[in-house]
Formats: C-alpha cells, structure tokens, sequence
C-alpha cells in the first residue's frame, strides 16, 4: 500500500525508540497526524496546549533518552518555543515537527490564516532555528528522507531538539522508505589522536594532584546512564560530588558520594572538599549564576579538569573530536589511583526530625514525608522554587532519579514534565513537586494525567505566592489568587476520572494522603500541602540573598 513522507517519519521515530509521540491537533497537521495512526510505530498522544505538548516532550526525553511532538503551525509551534527552549538548554533532543502551509501558497501573494498576515511564510523556521541543532522545511516528497534523517540524527548525536516543518499538502504524498536506523544512531567516531592525548594528559593531571574530587554537572544527563561516572569513579577512588542540577546523577548510597556542591548551601561538606581540593575532575557543568551562587562559587580555574560534552580542557590544553561518554570510559580504564586523600569517612547526611502529627504543616515535615516516599524507583520531578532546595537537600536511595530545569528554569515545566516521564517510563514510580505559583501556568495537564490514567503523586505546596521570588526580591508582584488546588481534581475527573486531590494541614494529614496516594493506581493524586508563606528552606534564604546581590550589580563604569 502507499508509503507516505508522514508514514516515512512515523517509521523513523518508532525506530530510534520513541514508544509515543506528544501532539495537539491543527489544520495545518491533521493529515501528518493521520499518517503517524497509520503507520503506527509510535502511540499518539494529546496535549491540552501546545506549551505542556512541548514540556511534556521534555519530560519523555529526560527518560526514554529521546522525544517527539506535532503541532500546527504558527499559533501551535510559537507557544511550544518555550519547551523547545528548554530542551535546548537542558540538552535534550526532542524532535520538534510543525504542520506547514500547502507548497502552492509558499510565493504566490496568498494570505493565510494562523499567520501573521504576510505572504512569507519562513519566519517560524527562522525563529525556531535559534533553539534547535537543525531545522528542515520540506519541499518535497523526493527530499524529505534525507531532510528528515538529518534532522533526527543531528539532534540524537548533539543531543538538542531539532525542527522538521512538513507542508500540509506532502505529509500524505508517496515516498520512498527508510532504510537501517543505524545511519541515525551512530555517534561520530572519536578523533582517537585527540582522545588518546586528552586521556594522557587527565591521567597526568590527576598523578599531579593531592586531593583530587570528582564534581558531577548536569549535563551528563547526554550519557544516559550513570554506570561509566561510577566506573570512573571507583577506578580513581577518589571522592565525588554533584552540582544541585546534577542531583541524583551519582548514586548517593555508594561510599565515594560525598554530597551536593552548591557553594555556601552545599550539604554533606561538600563545599569544604571541592574548595580545598587541589584537583577538581568537573564532569559536563553548567557553572550558571545560580549555581554559583551568584557568581560567588566555583572550583579554582588552575585546579581543574573540564570534560564538557564535545571537549576536554586540563593543564592549559584543549582537546575535542570525541563525545563525553568516550572519554569518561577510556579513562576510567586508565586513569591513576588518587584515594579520598585527607578526606573523612562519608559524614552521615543531615535528617529532618519529624514534626508532632498534628502540628501545621511545615515545609520541613512535608520535605522529610516525601523523601521518605522516594524509594529506588521513584523518578521524583522538582520544579522551579523551593522545591529545587527540598530535593536537593534529599537523602536519595540508589536507583532514585531526580528531574530539575535549572539552566531554563521555565515554571510550570514540572507538571507536563512529570506527565512525559511517566508516560515513557510506567514502570517507575513518578513524583511531583510544584509550588501553587508555577503550578498555575500548566494545571490543565493534570487533567491529562487523569485522561490517560496516569499516577503521579503531585505535592502541591501551598505557600501563598512566589516564595523563590519573594527570598531573591520582594514586591506586591510575588502575590498570587489562592486555589482550591485539590478541589480542582473533580473538575478533571468529570464524574468518570480516578483522580484524587486530597487536603493536608499537618503530618498526620499528610502521612495519610500519601498512603491513599499510593494505593491510587488509575490516576493522578493531588496532595495541597498547607505550609506558611514564609516557611521554607534556609538554602532559599541563603540562596536567594547572594542571587539577588549578583542580580543588582551596577553597570560597568564606562
Ligand atoms: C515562565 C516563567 N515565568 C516567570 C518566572 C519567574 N519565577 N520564577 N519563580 C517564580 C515563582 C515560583 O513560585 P512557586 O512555584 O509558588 O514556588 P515557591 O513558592 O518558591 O515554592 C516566578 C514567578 C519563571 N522562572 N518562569
């Protein structure tokens, strides 16, 4: 039977992993979409709007490794810019594909609706293509193989979303089919000249070095598995801290974890070892203004090694031409032995006493329940706020994930992010935490989580406003309308949804939500916790002070 370009792009998804694709539908998409329900490879899914269809992507991508969404064009692909700017700064290939207007309109004069009113159409690939590694508008049916391999490939091997328009008129037309997905999947093949250089001159860098760490960064996320930071790890023996991004992306439970490095909020000692390190193994970093605290933190220039994603920098030298992942294995197979030198057995981690039962609720006793909640195969997804601090400060069993957005830190990405993981991995336990600010701007998504019968245990922390802002600079802007958060879940439910939203004024309430949480299997459970507007973590205070100081300095002198 006929074997279309829509046909040709659902194949290519199916096979590069996808077990789903995200979209919402438009005029401009609908025959694309028709093609991915017939071809079949990858389930569809909707959206309630095309920015959650974006973050929620994001959020599959953080787990299954990579992620696709359809959306129409213009009034569907210009809201989803926001979520694609996210995967592009938390370097995520998401596979970002817009319905396009007929090839007969393109350069005939024609006016078209859900554009901006001008007869060219190629300002949306124009914006988009700041944000993606590729962006293809096909053509033709004759093109759009090598269009759209290009596009796929190029954002598998950079690990950035890439952008594919597909004309409304060619998403059906007849088309060749794909051959091996291996042509796709391939990473490069690594400069051996470089890579053998650059692992002979970390192997001496680190024989140099007295007290050597290892501070793991965010974006080792691109490895897609932990397993060669442990390896390198354990072959150098040294100790190893992560960045707050990169929390959970070093088992804590294993003996050389030495807790999160976040300058003066660090835990577990970290700042002391990184600080007085004299050799400092940074693995993919993003030393951003909030990581730093405020520019304040970082490890000494001259003391470190910097294996970022595409290069290698040690002892005043560059070395490029090999992803991350190749040099992290090569040098865990040769690297020198350099043992926690000078450093304390692992301090045992900070532990939050449990507040009396039936005392208010506080943020402490909340933070203390969930972590508690989070086991070995839980995925727990942290949104901008307080919530960053609350999971940073976590003590995490092995196997626990968490996920942050703290380079975009767009809020609201939580809640279709949380929704994305759980759709690509069902089989973990997925776990929320959203404050009643950054939950206002994608609530509707949950109504998909009820959709779709999808469990994930929401905490939704009511403190009454913008906390993180009010901590970095207060103003009556930091102030929002209260909801009755849980109350929302009848509204989604509609008389025959499983969802769940539950009250919890102190830990009692909450203990027993959480039981209830976890017993609901078909749907989503809402747990509000009411918590004092001016209760929360003494890393925000301490935190947000130094941000809003970096945040005011005065314009260079002329
Ligand atoms: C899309 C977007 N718009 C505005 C901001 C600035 N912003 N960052 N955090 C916030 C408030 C977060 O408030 P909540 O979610 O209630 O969090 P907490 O009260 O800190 O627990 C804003 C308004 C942002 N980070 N992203």
């Amino acid at each position: 039977e006929k074997f279309t370009v829509g046909h040709y792009l659902s194949a290519r998804l199916g096979q590069i992993g996808l077990k789903d694709h995200l979209a919402v539908a438009g005029d401009f998409n609908l025959v694309l979409l028709d093609q991915l329900l017939e071809e079949g490879s990858t389930r569809q899914i909707y959206s309630c709007n095309e920015l959650n269809c974006g973050y929620t992507a994001e959020g599959y991508a953080r787990a299954n490794g990579a992620a696709a969404m359809i959306v129409t064009f213009n009034v569907g692909a210009l809201s989803a810019v926001n979520a694609i700017g996210s995967a592009y700064a938390e370097s995520l290939p998401v596979i970002f594909i817009s319905g396009g207007p007929n090839t007969n309109d393109q350069g005939s004069g024609h006016i078209l609706h859900h554009t901006i009113g001008t007869t060219n159409y190629g300002y949306q690939m124009e914006m988009v293509s700041h944000v993606t590694c590729a962006a293809e508008v096909i053509h033709s049916a004759e093109n759009a193989p090598a269009q759209i391999d290009h596009a796929i490939r190029t954002a598998l091997r950079l690990r950035k979303p890439a952008y594919i328009e597909i004309p409304c008129n060619l998403a059906g037309a007849p088309c060749v089919r794909p051959g091996p997905v291996s042509s796709l999947l391939a990473e490069a093949t690594p400069d051996r000249v470089s890579l053998d250089a650059a692992v002979k001159a970390a192997g001496e860098f680190l024989s140099a070095r007295e007290k050597v760490v290892i501070l793991v960064g965010s974006r080792v996320r691109t490895l897609g598995s932990l397993e060669p930071i442990v390896a390198l790890a354990e072959r150098v023996g040294c100790a190893v801290t992560v960045m707050g991004a990169a929390k959970s992306f070093f088992p804590e439970d294993h003996p050389l974890f030495r807790g999160v490095y976040w300058g003066e909020i660090s835990t577990m000692g970290a700042q002391e070892l990184v600080e007085s390190a004299d050799g400092v193994v940074c693995l993919a970093p993003i030393f951003n203004d909030y990581a730093t605290v405020g520019w304040q933190s970082r490890p000494k220039p001259e003391d470190t090694l910097l294996a970022d994603l595409n290069e290698v920098t040690v002892d005043g030298r560059s070395y490029a031409g090999f992803h991350l992942g190749a040099f992290v294995s090569a040098l865990a197979e040769s690297a020198p032995r350099r043992p926690a030198t000078g450093q304390t057995a692992k301090p045992a981690p900070d532990v939050i006493p449990a507040s009396k039962p039936d005392a208010a609720l506080t943020n402490d006793e909340m933070a203390r329940q969930i972590n508690a909640l989070v086991d070995g195969n839980t995925t727990l997804t942290a949104e901008t706020g307080d919530s960053w601090f609350n999971a940073v400060r976590m003590n995490l069993p092995g196997g626990a994930k968490v996920e942050s957005e703290m380079q975009w830190g767009s809020i609201g990405w939580s809640v279709p992010a949380a929704l994305g993981g759980a759709y690509a991995a069902p089989d973990r336990r997925h776990v929320l935490m959203v404050g009643d600010g950054s939950f206002q701007l994608t609530a509707q998504e949950v109504a998909q989580m009820v959709r779709y019968e999808v469990p994930v245990i929401i905490f939704l922390v009511n403190n009454r406003g913008y906390v993180i802002e009010i901590k970095i600079h207060d103003g009556p802007y930091n102030y929002i309308k209260n909801w009755d958060y849980a109350g929302l879940i009848d509204a989604f439910n509609a008389g025959e949804g499983h969802g769940l939203g539950l009250h919890a004024h102190n830990g009692a309430e909450l203990a027993e939500a959480i039981e209830k949480a976890k017993a609901n299997t078909r749907g989503p459970t809402l747990i509000e916790c009411h918590i004092g507007q001016t209760d929360c973590t003494d890393m925000l205070v301490r935190w947000g002070k130094k941000v809003a100081a970096a945040n005011s300095r005065p314009p260079a002198k002329a």
